[in-house]
């Protein structure tokens, strides 16, 4: 039989009770963030596809205030654990004039987030903000920062809640450390 790479193994990291925690928290603190959303002035939530897709279904019901909920694609790691240095955006967001807030599952070299920063600035929303899941500040390499952070994490290769490798793994209701 052929020799096979061994399939790496998840270590837990976050418990799906302390996510569940924090995304609370979180959309408690957004709310009151925006006290001027009402139903003619909804807050326009925009979620980072594939990763975010788990925490914006999340915290979107722990949010108090109106809103409505666009996508945008954002895809940098191919496959394996580092950055391609280049991001492919795919979006047809209507946010014009409006208070945006982005969700995100990470921010690790924030090349992703100043990209879809970018790209929505010039769309010319009445503001934006970035909410992120987990931050990996050790491993900045582009100027991002995020306006509300659920855990800031350390520099290993993270998974589960949405966030794979590979494509896989996103279906762990825990976060967990990628080992082997
Ligand atoms: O800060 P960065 O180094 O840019 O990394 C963060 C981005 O990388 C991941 O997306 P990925 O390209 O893997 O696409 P996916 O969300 O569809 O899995 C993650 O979901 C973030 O969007
Ligand atoms: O730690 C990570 N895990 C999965 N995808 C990612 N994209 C950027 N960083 C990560």
């Amino acid at each position: 039989m052929p020799a096979s790479t061994p399939e790496p193994r998840p270590t837990p990291f976050i418990t799906a009770e302390a996510i569940a925690k924090r995304v609370a928290e979180m959309g408690s603190a957004i709310s009151k963030a925006y006290p001027e959303a009402t139903a003619e002035n909804p807050l326009a939530v925009v979620a980072v596809l594939k990763g975010a897709f788990i925490f914006a279904a999340d915290l979107m019901r722990a949010l108090t205030v109106p809103c409505t909920l666009q996508f945008i694609s954002a895809s940098s790691y191919k496959s394996g654990t580092t950055s391609s240095g280049s991001v492919e955006l795919n979006h047809d967001l209507d946010v014009r004039g409006k208070d945006v807030l982005i969700i995100e599952d990470i921010v690790d070299t924030g090349l992703t987030i100043l990209r879809i920063s970018e790209a929505l600035a010039a769309l010319k929303p009445a503001s934006i903000r970035i909410c992120t899941l987990l931050d990996k500040p050790a491993a900045r390499i582009h100027p991002a920062r995020a306006d509300y952070i659920g855990f800031k994490v350390p520099d290993r290769f993270l998974i589960g809640y949405g966030i794979d490798w590979n494509e896989r793994f996103r279906e762990l209701s825990y976060l967990a450390m990628l080992e082997g």
